[in-house]
């Protein structure tokens, strides 16, 4: 069945995401708060389409077709048709609670609201809305379509049915889910997180040069990719926001966020998306390590 998709916020997630049901036969209506970010979202989902295609979605699948099932917007407002909502914006509770008030206001009762966040609880960003059973945790990994499984965050209030319509919608795309409780930063980043912020740590007291940190990972754990290159991938901006949220709710030292990691946000370098981060990619792709010797 094609349902109504909205997808907020056209960044790192809201390219994949709204490549992913685009491609597996939805239609998406894409809205972010800037034209440019939107034109961006346009050349990467064509340019995605081209390189890798999708995780079981239609083979056929051209990244013309593929654009002209997305209707790319500045207006909120014309996602009030939606059946479906994935949220992907800024990881900022207050921008998201601007963002949540208007949705709930506007959408139509039965729409669900997918919470594409990091690490904020998903109970949470349910208490701003008047829909707390139709508010889910959809936790999307990067990039979404070539990823085969989605976390999926049961909040305080979230209803079975809730649970079933998102599975499903998900199953359709060809992915699996994992269905887990709510907690700060879930399964996956509440550990992930700590990992990536520890490596920069070490990167920060000159322990090893980053691309020694990361091959350490790759060719002695198996991991298909170090942690800072993961980092980069990320967002740094979106690594440090989500160790602030880990940080703010389980008030444990652990999670404070490295000086080096902050300074590079400061200064503009956020990894991947900006060109620098970690790693320097303006010229060629530094991270790709082999998995043996
Ligand atoms: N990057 C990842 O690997 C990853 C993975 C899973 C989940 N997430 C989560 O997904 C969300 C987005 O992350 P990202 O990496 O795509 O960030 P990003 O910075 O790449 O993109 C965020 C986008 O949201 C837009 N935006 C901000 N406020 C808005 C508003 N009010 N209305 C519409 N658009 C708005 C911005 O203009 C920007 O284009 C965050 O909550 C993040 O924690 C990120």
């Amino acid at each position: 069945m094609r349902e109504n998709i909205a997808v907020i916020g056209a960044g790192t997630m809201g390219i994949g995401v709204s490549h992913a049901f685009a491609a597996g036969g939805h239609h998406v209506t894409l809205v972010d708060i800037g034209k440019p970010a939107l034109d961006r979202a346009a050349e990467e989902i064509a340019r995605n389409v081209r390189l890798f295609g999708m995780v079981g979605g239609t083979p056929e699948s051209t990244p013309g077709a593929t654009l002209a099932a997305i209707t790319f917007s500045t207006e909120l407002a014309d996602v009030a048709d939606a059946d479906f909502v994935v949220e992907n914006i800024t990881e900022n509770f207050s921008l998201k609670q601007r963002v949540y008030r208007e949705l709930d206001e506007m959408c139509k009762p039965a729409a669900v609201f997918g919470v594409n966040t990091s690490a904020i609880p998903i109970t949470r960003i349910a208490g701003l809305t008047e829909r707390a059973d139709r508010v889910v945790g959809t936790h999307f990994m990067n990039p979404v379509p070539l990823k085969p499984l989605v976390e999926v965050i049961r909040g305080f209030h979230t209803s079975p049915e809730t649970i079933a319509f998102t599975r499903d919608l998900i199953s359709r795309l060809g992915k699996d889910t994992a269905v887990v409780e709510d907690s700060p930063g879930f399964v996956t980043n509440r550990a992930m997180m700590l990992m990536v912020n520890e490596a920069i740590c070490l990167l920060q007291e000159g322990v090893a040069p980053a691309a020694e940190i990361d091959r350490l990972f790759v060719q002695c754990f198996g991991h298909r990719m170090g942690p800072l290159a993961t980092a980069d991938l990320i967002g740094l901006d979106t690594v440090l926001y989500s160790l602030d949220v880990l940080l703010e709710n389980f008030n444990e030292p652990k999670y404070r966020p490295s000086l080096l990691l902050r300074k590079l946000v400061d200064a503009g370098h956020l990894g991947r998306k900006t060109g620098q981060g970690l790693f320097d990619y303006r010229t060629t792709d530094p991270t790709t390590v082999p998995e043996r010797n």
